[in-house]
């Protein structure tokens, strides 16, 4: 793997999650005294469904949902600095890919640069050229003058990832951005992923419910038990990437695949909504 261009860390301390409750009569503890730190890496994060990965994935790029406060307490820090509000160096990729109908393909990925804040920090040349690097990167160069509505499931992803990617960002928070692909096109977004990663190493994290696909992807694998979110495990894959079918089979994946399973089975007592990929 190359060396990280731009080391960055985050810094999770102590952290507490709240939500009023529907009924409005109390509160609910998502996520209950969460401490981690992450460096440049695949970082995969993997949960019992609705444990609050989102919710974490969500602080880790300081966006905060509309008249909640978060955390309700602890502190994430963005290079050592607290981070209060949305980071200029985070940017998310979603499983609804969000892409706008109107736009053509190029236009898509170029939209954040019509917006004040990035017109402001990279020049229409600058832009362009980004643009043009982007789209041959995720295989979309043909595609320019396409709508979405005009391309697949997998294609559409790409856009969105390239949208992300022309921003060069130095945190990429990605939540279950495969899950809705049949299982080839999610295999063929997995080495895409790794080959851009690797070209431009930078802090992704990851959610995922897939326990094959964090094997797959992740330089370390955080595991948090079910809802109030605590940390179950945590662990390293030094196994270079891409990752062969025979390593995936080797005793030391089996053995990693057990490990996370046992960990969400205990966790979550059987409420775990998890896939293994065949
Ligand atoms: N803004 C909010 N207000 C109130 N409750 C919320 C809010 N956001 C999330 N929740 C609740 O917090 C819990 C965790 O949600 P979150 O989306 O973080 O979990 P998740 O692990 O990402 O879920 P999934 O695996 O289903 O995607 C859920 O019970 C959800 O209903």
């Amino acid at each position: 793997m190359s060396a990280p261009a731009n080391p960055v860390s985050i810094e999770l301390k102590d952290i507490v999650q709240e939500y009023p409750t529907k009924d409005g009569s109390g509160v609910l503890r998502v996520v209950d005294g969460i401490s981690l730190t992450l460096s440049p890496g695949i970082n995969m994060l993997l949960g019992p469904s609705g444990c609050g990965k989102s919710t974490i994935l969500h602080m880790m790029g300081g966006v905060r949902p509309i008249g909640v406060a978060t955390p309700t307490s602890g502190t994430v820090l963005i290079d050592g600095v607290p981070c209060t509000e949305a980071h200029d160096d985070a940017v998310m990729v979603f499983q609804r890919y969000a892409n706008r109908p109107d736009l053509t393909v190029e236009e898509n990925v170029a939209f954040p640069f019509r917006l004040k804040h990035w017109r402001a920090r990279i020049d229409a040349a600058e832009a362009r050229r980004r643009l043009d690097e982007t789209l041959a990167a995720v295989g979309l160069s043909g595609h320019r003058k396409h709508l979405p509505s005009q391309l697949s499931g997998g294609q559409n992803q790409r856009v969105a990832l390239a949208r992300a990617l022309v921003l060069r960002p130095r945190i990429l928070l990605m939540d279950e951005p495969f899950g809705a692909l049949d299982a080839q096109t999610r295999a063929e977004m997995q080495q895409l992923l790794v080959q851009i990663y690797e070209q431009n190493p930078c802090l992704v994290v990851f959610v995922t419910h897939d326990v094959t696909e964090a094997l797959t992807l992740g330089d370390r694998v955080v595991v948090l038990s079910t809802q109030p979110a605590k940390i179950a495990d945590d662990f390293a894959i030094l196994e270079p990437r891409p990752r062969s079918v025979t390593w995936q089979r080797s005793t030391e994946a089996v053995r990693m695949e057990e490990r996370i399973l046992s960990q969400l089975h205990a966790a979550s007592t059987g409420r775990a909504s998890l896939r293994v990929s065949v």
